[in-house]
């Protein structure tokens, strides 16, 4: 049986790192760590991730605002909102929630944000410094961030000789996550809806990283015994074993069976999830450090 890799366990220990170094921060130099999180419209799911975020935020001892704008908000105010978040200075991490509604320019919103607050690590700057190896330099994406940190628990920072698939190719995990996993000298596949023999593919690699968003999609024939599986799927099914109208979380592996085969398999939830927040409020203290003139800690 595989061993359980507890995120929310190696989560705490991020944030107990965030917590000491904001501490110390604001004690020399007298910087408080700044976030301002952005939400435009209703959606329950995304208030609940914005609400974790924010209480993480305090917890770590930072300056947390957030910005709730309603659904109808334009694109011009929202790029407004986000330039003064730019010029803030006691601001040092800008998220804007994704999705945003579908009049609204995503990718325009996320190239206004200043590269050196851009703490979710999407802008391009950031991904092209990831891509051509300026990792120290980068911000790096907290949901792949976070899963390498995951990775080097299980088999080491250096990957050399190790096969892996990313399954899923999207901007803010695939991409990223193949762009890590080769930093660290892994032989990299990355797996997609196009791909001729997804099964095969995946039975090759050592390191699975499911990012598709598909419940349960990689079964127990697809793992090589022995390797490290990373759920990033977070996806609510229905669950009518446990009543009528009941949801479960499951990832984009199925876990029981998978569990049988793989050497290390992450949970869903308390796998990556709360690794993703840690990455963030890593991401932001990070920002303060540089802001202040400071060498910032490692994660
Ligand atoms: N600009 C932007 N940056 C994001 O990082 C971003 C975003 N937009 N939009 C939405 C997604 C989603 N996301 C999650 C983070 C943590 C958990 C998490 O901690 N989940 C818990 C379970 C939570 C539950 O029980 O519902 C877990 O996996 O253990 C989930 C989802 C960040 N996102």
């Amino acid at each position: 049986m595989a061993t359980v890799i507890d995120g929310k366990a190696v989560a705490a220990e991020v944030i107990e790192t965030v917590k000491n170094a904001s501490q110390t921060l604001q004690t020399e130099t007298g910087v408080t760590p700044g976030i301002a999180v952005v939400i435009v419209g209703e959606d329950p799911a995304s208030q609940v991730y914005v609400a974790s975020k924010g209480r993480k935020a305090r917890e770590c001892g930072f300056h947390s605002v957030e910005h709730t704008l309603p659904e109808s908000t334009s694109e011009a105010d929202l790029l407004r909102l986000v330039e003064d978040l730019n010029n803030d200075p006691s601001i040092h991490g800008i998220l804007v929630q994704l999705p945003l509604p579908s009049h609204i320019d995503e990718s325009l919103v996320i190239q206004k944000i200043s590269p050196e607050k851009d703490v979710d690590g999407f802008h391009v700057i950031n991904t092209g410094k990831l891509t051509v190896g300026d990792i120290d330099e980068a911000f790096v994406s907290c949901t792949p961030a976070g899963s390498m940190l995951l990775i080097e628990r299980v088999r080491g920072g250096d990957l050399s000789g190790l096969n892996a698939i990313v399954i899923g190719r999207s901007n803010i995990v695939g991409k990223p996550m193949a762009s890590l996993l080769l930093a660290a000298n892994a032989t990299v596949t990355v797996g997609h809806s196009r791909t001729p023999d997804l099964p095969a593919a995946c039975r090759n690699a050592d390191i699975v990283v499911a990012a598709v968003g598909r419940p349960e999609m990689v079964k127990k024939d697809w793992i090589k015994p022995g390797a490290t599986i990373i759920d990033v799927g977070i996806n609510r099914i229905p669950a009518p074993e446990r009543g009528e109208g009941k949801t479960r979380l499951v990832g984009d592996v199925a876990y029981e069976e998978c569990s049988e085969v793989a050497g290390a398999i992450t949970p869903v939830p308390g796998g990556v999830g709360p690794m993703t927040i840690a990455m963030l409020m890593a991401n932001t203290v990070v920002s303060a450090y540089r802001a202040a003139g400071r060498t910032p800690p490692k994660f």
